[in-house]
């Protein structure tokens, strides 16, 4: 398993044979010549429905894709997870993220120890330390929390910042706000008009020792220490991390220490400690629905076979997509305002875990394309700026879409119809594309110039045969928004099994840290720039000299 073997060279070489055949037809004629299409390839669970029909695939391409993800030994890799294997091999870890969302009776083992049982211990702490900031009970040195502010940074801040927004309408806890960038504008504007009071902190951080969260906290120490005595501190601030010495030593009590494991990855830690901002905002019977349905799609890819498996459908499309056709990016196009840190979360999960060259086998460099740039914006702005390129760029871009049928608010009837419409209308562009033919009827219909015509209809072709994935659910809730993200961590763990990479390190984060490190003296003008680059030792000189010193 893991190691390209021979099934898997045949099953590439029958996808790449295959292409040629489908390329004959764009998708716009496939769709005419066939009305199952969008039954053939769609497919529900639950309230979520995948429609995969604007894709470039014809009745052979599936089966093709099935071949290679079993080739590729995608549905004994799965095994291996959900067994607790030490899947994670650079670093000899179990990968469990799936275990946050268990049943208490459930069991899910990491070197032989059932790990469920700590999972709802902590879990329960989690849910009385809301309870009481919710009630009042837990309160600062000025009453009940007004204000809670969590500090962390990559996965420490993407997925619960992502998901307050996302279930803003299912708020009634205190306020939220996030800090991680160590650019100290970050924290000060966030602190502004706070009141220290009434101000919780969090520190999240899975190994208590990044840099930007351990500077932001302890300028949010200092603010507190300031504005409200040292003897407050205790009461102002609570942690999540895996790194529980670190915390302690940070000056935290054990009731304030929220841990989580070494088997959950960063940018898979939203339902571990890393989720209490988030448990605090929507209370922890919200927050159990938003792991029952990531627990529900974790059953569902577990147990069903890769033709009726969603992330391996959504996986295998997006193999087809970049390493058989060569597409090199995925815009993730959420027509949901709420689900505007979407892009931005599934950017570190699918780039963290698949953005790499190296096979986990052997150590060989990958043959061929791994993780895509990924990259989005809510619809319908991103429409009004970069849809462009997408239309009528040289790149062909594939994007996955994603709406729900109703927003939350009935007063929002007459926005969410257009919203729909627009959302429909745009992947319904990408595949038809307009002809130079139909471009000339239409100008001609405006009742332009035949040489006025001549001129422009080119600027009015669209290639069209583009593809999109669409997502469409009932409505944004806790449930829902758990099913979606666990949709795509599976997908990404097909994908990452498909290519032979190892989804769950990180190396390529720690050049860039360890040379900021070596940098900072020189910045600070307390060691030469001596042996450095020229440009780098000239940007140091540059910024010294502007900065007056
Ligand atoms: O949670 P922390 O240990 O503070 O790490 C925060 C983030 O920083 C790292 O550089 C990694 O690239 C991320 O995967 C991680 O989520």
């Amino acid at each position: 398993m893991r190691s390209v073997n021979s099934d898997m060279i045949q099953a590439f070489a029958a996808l790449d044979t295959h292409r040629s055949v489908v390329a004959k037809t764009p998708m716009r004629d496939k769709f005419s010549g066939d009305p199952e299409r969008f039954k053939r390839f769609s497919i529900s669970f639950r309230d979520l429905l995948l429609d995969y029909s604007k894709n470039q695939i014809d009745a052979e391409t599936m089966p093709l894709l099935f071949a290679l993800g079993k080739a590729a030994g995608v549905e004994a890799h799965r095994a291996a997870m959900f067994a607790g294997e030490a899947i994670n091999k650079t670093e000899n870890r179990s990968v469990l993220h799936i275990a946050l969302r268990s049943l208490p009776d459930e069991i899910f083992r990491s070197g032989g120890v059932n790990v469920v049982p700590e999972v709802h211990a902590v879990l329960n702490r989690m849910a009385a330390f809301s309870d009481g900031v919710r009630s009042g009970e837990i309160r600062g040195s000025g009453g009940q929390f007004t204000d809670v502010v969590n500090i962390g940074i990559g996965g420490s801040d993407l997925g619960p910042r992502m998901a307050c927004l996302a279930l803003s309408p299912y708020h009634d806890g205190p306020r939220t706000h996030f800090v991680s960038n160590v650019d100290g504008a970050d924290i000060r504007d966030v602190l502004e008009g706070l009141d220290p009071d009434r101000t919780l902190f969090l520190i999240a951080s899975k190994t208590f020792t990044t840099v930007e969260t351990m500077t932001n906290a302890a300028t949010a120490r200092a603010w507190i220490v300031e504005r409200v005595g040292e003897e407050h501190v205790g009461a102002h601030f609570a942690a999540m991390s895996t790194a529980t010495d670190k915390v302690k030593a940070f000056g935290m009590s054990e009731d304030r220490m929220f841990p989580f494991w070494d088997w959950v990855g960063g940018r898979y830690s939203v339902w571990s400690a890393i989720g209490l901002s988030l448990m605090i905002a929507i209370g922890p019977a919200g927050f159990s629905s938003f792991l029952g349905g990531a627990r529900a799609m974790d059953d569902h890819f577990r147990t069903e076979p890769l033709e009726r498996n969603l992330p391996a459908i959504l996986g295998l499309i997006g193999v087809w997509n970049r390493n058989i056709l060569g597409f090199p990016a995925l815009g993730i196009l959420p027509y949901e305002q709420r689900l505007a840190r979407l892009p931005a979360y599934f950017q570190q999960l699918d780039m963290e875990s698949n953005g790499k060259r190296v096979k986990v086998a052997g150590g060989a460099t990958v043959m061929g394309h791994t993780g895509p740039l990924v990259f989005g914006e809510p619809g319908t702005n991103g429409q009004h700026a970069f849809y462009q390129l997408l239309h009528q760029g040289t790149d062909v871009i594939p994007c996955d879409f994603m709406v729900g049928a109703y927003s939350d608010a009935k007063e929002d009837y007459n926005h969410h119809a257009l919203l729909l419409s627009n959302c429909f209308a745009q992947t319904e562009a990408l595949m038809r594309g307009r002809t130079i033919a139909e471009a000339r009827e239409e100008l001609k219909g405006e009742g332009m110039a035949p040489p006025d015509i001549e001129r422009l209809a080119p600027h009015k072709v669209f290639p069209g045969n583009r593809p999109t994935n669409t997502l469409l659910y009932k409505r944004l809730d806790p449930e829902t928004l758990g099913m979606i993200i666990a949709l795509y961590e599976h997908k990404i763990f097909v994908q990452g099994t498909i290519w032979g990479i190892n989804s769950f390190d990180q190396w390529g984060v720690e050049l860039g840290k360890a040379l900021a490190k070596t940098l900072l003296p020189m910045v600070e003008g307390k060691q030469s720039t001596d042996g450095k680059d020229a440009s780098t030792a000239g940007l140091i000189a540059a910024a010294r000299l502007l900065r007056g010193g």
